[in-house]
């Protein structure tokens, strides 16, 4: 089972995402996302999902090579994505987002199934301008 993520960047920037559930991942902190529904791609999983957590349109940019473990039978895939229109909010599963630059990164308890991706998205943030 794929669970799929983003690494939203935005003017040189990554967000990050608190879990609110369940109780084990709750004030844990990582790359919004979720599971594939039947015949879905993982791209259009991707921008589903971040429409419904953070209430933004998104595109997926490109696949960050690896996937990581999860619980047993799932794995995290993780792609990175561009802002489109809207301001996250944490309107699903979530209770509070920030968005980090690179050397902020550390400063946020991330899930350790995530740390490898969030490394990897680090590498690929540019100083690119914000979306308008
Ligand atoms: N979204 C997301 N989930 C992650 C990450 N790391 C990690 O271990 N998980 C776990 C938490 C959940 O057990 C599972 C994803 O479930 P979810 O609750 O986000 O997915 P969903 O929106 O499709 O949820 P559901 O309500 O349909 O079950 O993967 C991550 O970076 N992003």
């Amino acid at each position: 089972m794929v669970v799929v993520a983003g690494a939203l960047c935005d003017g040189g920037r990554l967000l990050a995402a608190r879990r609110s559930a369940p109780a084990e991942l709750a004030g844990r902190w990582e790359l919004p996302g979720g599971k594939l529904e039947p015949g879905e791609s993982p791209e259009e999983a991707l921008v589903r999902e971040l429409r419904e957590e953070l209430g933004v349109e998104t595109e997926t940019v490109e696949r960050i090579p690896g996937e990581w473990p999860l619980k047993p039978g799932y794995v995290l895939r993780v792609w990175t994505a561009r802002l489109l229109s809207g301001a996250p909010e944490p309107l699903e599963d979530h209770d509070e987002l920030r968005w980090l630059a690179r050397h902020e990164l550390d400063s946020v308890d991330w899930l350790d199934q995530d740390r490898p991706a969030v490394a990897e998205a680090a590498l690929r943030l540019t100083a690119a301008p914000p979306a308008p």
